[in-house]
């Protein structure tokens, strides 16, 4: 699913990711875990082609990283950022909807079967009620759910979160996780998930990459690992 060789990558003068090898079997739930500026989105950045790197190779679904173009756009993954802004009046299912946008021809219309999948996905996020809402009027976390709805339209293999419970509260955090971990268990999905919240993730299963740590590597999720991590995270970043 996703290789990677002796990564490393970072901004001018700073490197981040320092010679990071990895291999992701497929599905799986990884909590990328770290310290703020740690590089976490970064590496976000990385894989969607945002952010160049220094060296190393990536291989996603076979593909190798560097010879793709608008990844995003081939299918291969969508990207939840961290950030992510309208600056116009739209209801929220006319926003959702829009994840359906790689699978139309230019100027194809929207249907009533494309509407019907998002408003059971509107269902499953608890917030059928936000359909006809203006989304720029809507509170923080529903905004995220609003944003979480519009990924899963998109129906990828891979998918990258930034955060996607930062704004929640203790309900929909949990929600959230429970439905990022059935799409790995159910859907077959592989779930990236950038979290500061660890102590949500105790009864889950899958893989832990501490980005902070000198060596990051996939942990496998258990209560051991993420209290050790919980302990290394609460010191102060090198
Ligand atoms: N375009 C850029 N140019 C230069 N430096 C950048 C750029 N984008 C981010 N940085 C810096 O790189 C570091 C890592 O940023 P990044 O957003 O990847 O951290 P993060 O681990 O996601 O942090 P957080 O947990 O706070 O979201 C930070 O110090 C940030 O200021």
């Amino acid at each position: 699913m996703l290789e990677i060789k002796d990564l490393v990558a970072g901004y001018e003068q700073r490197v981040l990711i320092r010679h990071l090898f990895l291999s992701l079997p497929a599905p799986a739930f990884v909590a990328i875990v770290g310290h703020n500026g740690g590089g976490k989105s970064t590496f976000f950045k990385i894989l969607t082609g945002q952010v160049p790197f220094q060296q190393g190779q990536i291989w996603l679904l076979g593909h190798n990283l560097q010879s793709l173009s608008h990844r995003a756009a081939t299918g291969l993954l969508s990207y939840l950022p961290q950030k992510n802004t309208v600056s116009f009046p739209i209801p929220v299912s006319n926003l959702v909807v829009m994840g359906l946008l790689r699978n139309k021809h230019f100027l194809e219309n929207y249907n009533a079967a494309d509407y019907l999948r998002v408003a059971t996905l509107l269902e499953t996020l608890e917030i059928p009620h936000l359909a006809n809402r203006d989304f720029t009027q809507l509170s923080g976390g529903e905004q995220q759910l609003v944003w979480l709805a519009q990924l899963m339209l998109q129906d990828t293999r891979l998918c990258l979160l930034d955060e996607p419970t930062q704004q929640l509260d203790i309900y929909h955090k949990k929600k959230v996780f429970e439905l990022l971990t059935s799409w790995v268990s159910q859907q077959r999905k592989t779930v990236l998930c950038i979290t500061h919240d660890l102590l949500n993730l105790y009864e889950y299963s899958g893989y832990l990459l501490n980005i902070s740590k000198p060596h990051p590597q996939l942990e496998v999720l258990s209560p051991q690992t993420i209290d050790q991590n919980v302990a290394f995270l609460e010191k102060k970043p090198a």
